[in-house]
């Protein structure tokens, strides 16, 4: 159901080494997130000027939006190594000393969906980032003893896309939080004329920007929405101009505010199905045919950050502009709305 165009995380080699072509290298490539971009420069140059590992720091924010490419350049700014791994990795306590005893100083371990790891490991983590060090359990039962191990200084990166689902502990230990935001259109524009001279391909402006403006304030689906524009200039021996864009979106059914066959599944059921709403996400998600994770951390924010739906206590409610967005009524309301609510995880 996910659109390959606008999926949260990238599903082909193809698609993984097109990204990895493009992914900035350093703070000052970076584009947007100010004051994010700010914050973690401050971060790295004290730990220099200091002659130590950099704090521990936890990315927040939806899919896309340069979390890895973070993790990348606070690695690459500071020559230390990278290790990359992520929460759904990690199921058990071994795992995670598996994965500590074996950094080397000042190695930088990136945990993708940290939100995602096991709770016996979450609480290993906790002494690992605090003392550098881990008590490695020996043995079961009455018996069982606790081995402390020393670890080589590390500098954590989190990433997350629900950092609401980090326990306080977790959450507190990292010395610095940095919340992504959703770029805007300069910001995408920036993006894409980046990436344009990166793959060689003259993009004029006003093509750059309706790009920018179907790609869902992403840098990571603004680059995927170029790569097709490009085939489509290929293939039809045409410039990658501003025709060529709306005839390359629109031939992969994405509309001109970006949305693509998951969001209008999501906003049509809400609409059509439960009469606007209210509704819960699980109800919501089982009706598209989608995890509630993905509805929640891929969809909603976007949905919410265009205003077509709100969030409430009762429930999501699609707004006048999803009505007017999918050309449809709202209906003429009775004393109460019936039937939605029977699911209770708003
Ligand atoms: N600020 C940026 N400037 C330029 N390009 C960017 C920026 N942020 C992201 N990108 C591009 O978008 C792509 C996706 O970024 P990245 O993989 O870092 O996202 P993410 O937040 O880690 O996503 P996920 O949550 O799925 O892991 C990268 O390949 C990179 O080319």
């Amino acid at each position: 159901m996910t659109d390959p165009l606008t999926a949260p995380t990238p599903e082909s080699e193809a698609e993984l080494a097109f990204e990895g072509a493009l992914r900035p290298r350093s703070l000052a490539e970076f584009v947007g997130q100010q004051k994010a971009r700010g914050q973690l420069q401050l971060l790295l140059r004290a730990a220099e000027l200091q002659a130590r590992t950099p704090d521990h720091i936890l990315l927040a924010g939806p899919p896309g939006l340069g979390k890895t490419t973070l993790a990348m350049i606070v690695a690459h700014e500071g020559a230390r190594p990278l290790r990359m791994s992520s929460g759904p990795a990690i199921q058990h306590a071994g795992d995670l000393a598996a994965l500590l005893s074996s950094l080397v100083p000042g190695e930088v371990l990136f945990i993708d969906e940290i939100h995602r790891m096991a709770r016996s490991a979450e609480e290993m983590l906790y002494l690992a980032m605090e003392d550098f060090r881990i008590d490695i359990m020996v043995g079961k039962g009455a018996g069982a003893t606790s081995i402390p191990l020393d670890l080589a200084p590390f500098t954590l990166v989190g990433a997350t896309t629900r950092s609401g689902l980090l326990p306080n502990p977790l959450r507190d230990r990292f010395g610095f939080t940095a919340h992504l935001e959703f770029y805007d259109d300069a910001e995408l524009d920036e993006v894409l004329a980046r990436a344009a001279r990166l793959l060689g391909l003259e993009l004029p402006a006003d093509a750059r920007i309706e790009i920018a403006s179907r790609s869902r304030g992403t840098p990571r689906i603004a680059n995927r929405l170029l790569r097709r524009v490009r085939d489509y200039a290929l293939v039809h021996g045409r410039p990658a101009d501003r025709e060529s864009v709306r005839a390359a979106l629109e031939l992969y059914d994405v509309d001109p505010l970006g949305l693509d066959r998951l969001d209008r599944a999501v906003l049509d059921a809400i609409l059509s199905r439960f009469d606007g709403g209210p509704v819960g996400l699980s109800t919501l998600a089982v009706s598209v045919g989608e995890e509630p994770e993905t509805v929640e951390s891929v969809v909603e924010p976007f949905l919410v950050r265009i205003g077509m739906i709100s969030r409430t206590p009762r429930g999501r409610v699609a707004t006048p502009r999803a009505w007017e967005h999918r050309g449809m009524r709202p209906p003429v309301r009775g004393a109460a709305v019936a039937g939605t609510l029977f699911d209770d995880d708003v």
